[in-house]
């Protein structure tokens, strides 16, 4: 799938690995609706673009994802504005075992939410030309994070919430490919903040350190290419893709039935 002419949505943009995202899918001929909770990073992420890009490749949404109301609006306000949308990238997510059913509320509710409403501007089934959403899981979606069971949790529902819904696509004729993604540490905000995010678990901090000494940490752009990967590669649906240092890997899952 090539991106010249595609329209992408990439929530969580402002920062971190969303703006990453953007970055790639821009550099590559798509126009990007950024989608953030936080206005100023927004702002500031939407003005560099435009000196690059030019004014009419981007927008910047303000957008939380815990509210069906602003994503359905910002979904419509890209739809008036590019005229479709083809890739979804429902990326923004926290870390706070403390504060854990708002980490529940963005990180699994809030990809689920997102995704529902974009069937409606994508999906072959309402007038759509179809496309491709990537869910950006974690490494914690594949196995546990011990100093973090209910971020772990949220991720492993990404992992199979994008998995069904592949099958589902399928099955129903969407013409959406979904695939979600799922990075090992990466050095961004998320990361630096979370030692003191830990709740109850903040023992076990040390103990995390050590995974992350014997991992390494991921650049940006290894997880930006990954992502590219997942959108233009039409061969892959419903694939979890592990990205490590220097390493990635499409899972496989035993087959049940
Ligand atoms: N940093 C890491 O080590 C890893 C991060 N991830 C995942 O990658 C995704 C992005 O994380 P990072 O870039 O590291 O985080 P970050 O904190 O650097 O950036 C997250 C972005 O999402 C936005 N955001 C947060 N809550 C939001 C909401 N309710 N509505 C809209 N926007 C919201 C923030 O304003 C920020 O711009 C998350 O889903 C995270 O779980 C996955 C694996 C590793
Ligand atoms: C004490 C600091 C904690 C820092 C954690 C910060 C961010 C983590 C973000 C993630 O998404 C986690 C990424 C990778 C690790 C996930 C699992 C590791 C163990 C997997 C296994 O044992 O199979």
């Amino acid at each position: 799938m090539a991106l010249n002419g595609k329209i992408a949505v990439v929530t969580g943009a402002a920062m971190g690995i969303g703006k990453a995202i953007t970055e790639i899918l821009m550099q590559n001929g798509a126009k990007v609706a950024l989608l953030d909770v936080n206005k100023t990073a927004g702002d500031s992420l939407k003005e560099a673009l435009d000196k690059q890009y030019g004014q009419e490749k981007t927008m910047f949404l303000c957008c939380n994802v815990e509210s069906e109301e602003q994503i359905k609006a910002a979904f419509q306000k890209t739809a008036e504005t590019f005229g479709k949308i083809d890739i979804l990238c429902n990326n923004a997510g926290m870390l706070n075992e403390s504060t854990w059913e708002k980490t529940i509320s963005i990180n699994l509710v809030g990809v689920i939410r997102g995704t529902y409403l974009a069937l409606e501007h994508m999906s072959k089934l309402s007038g759509g030309q179809g496309g491709v959403i990537i869910n950006t899981a974690s490494m914690a979606g594949l196995g546990p994070l011990p100093s973090c069971p209910v971020y772990t949790a949220t991720k492993h529902g990404v992992v199979g919430f994008t998995r069904a819904m592949a099958a589902a696509s399928t099955a129903s004729g969407y013409g959406i490919r979904f695939n979600s993604l799922c990075p090992s540490f990466v050095q961004t905000d998320l990361f630096t903040t979370t030692k003191s995010n830990l709740g109850q678990f903040s023992n076990l901090a040390d103990m995390t350190q050590l995974i992350i000494d014997k991992l390494g940490m991921l650049n940006m752009s290894e997880v930006a290419e990954s992502v590219l990967e997942l959108v233009t590669d039409e061969t892959k649906n419903g694939e979890a893709l592990l990205v490590m240092p220097k390493r990635k890997q499409y899972m496989t899952f035993p087959s049940i039935i």
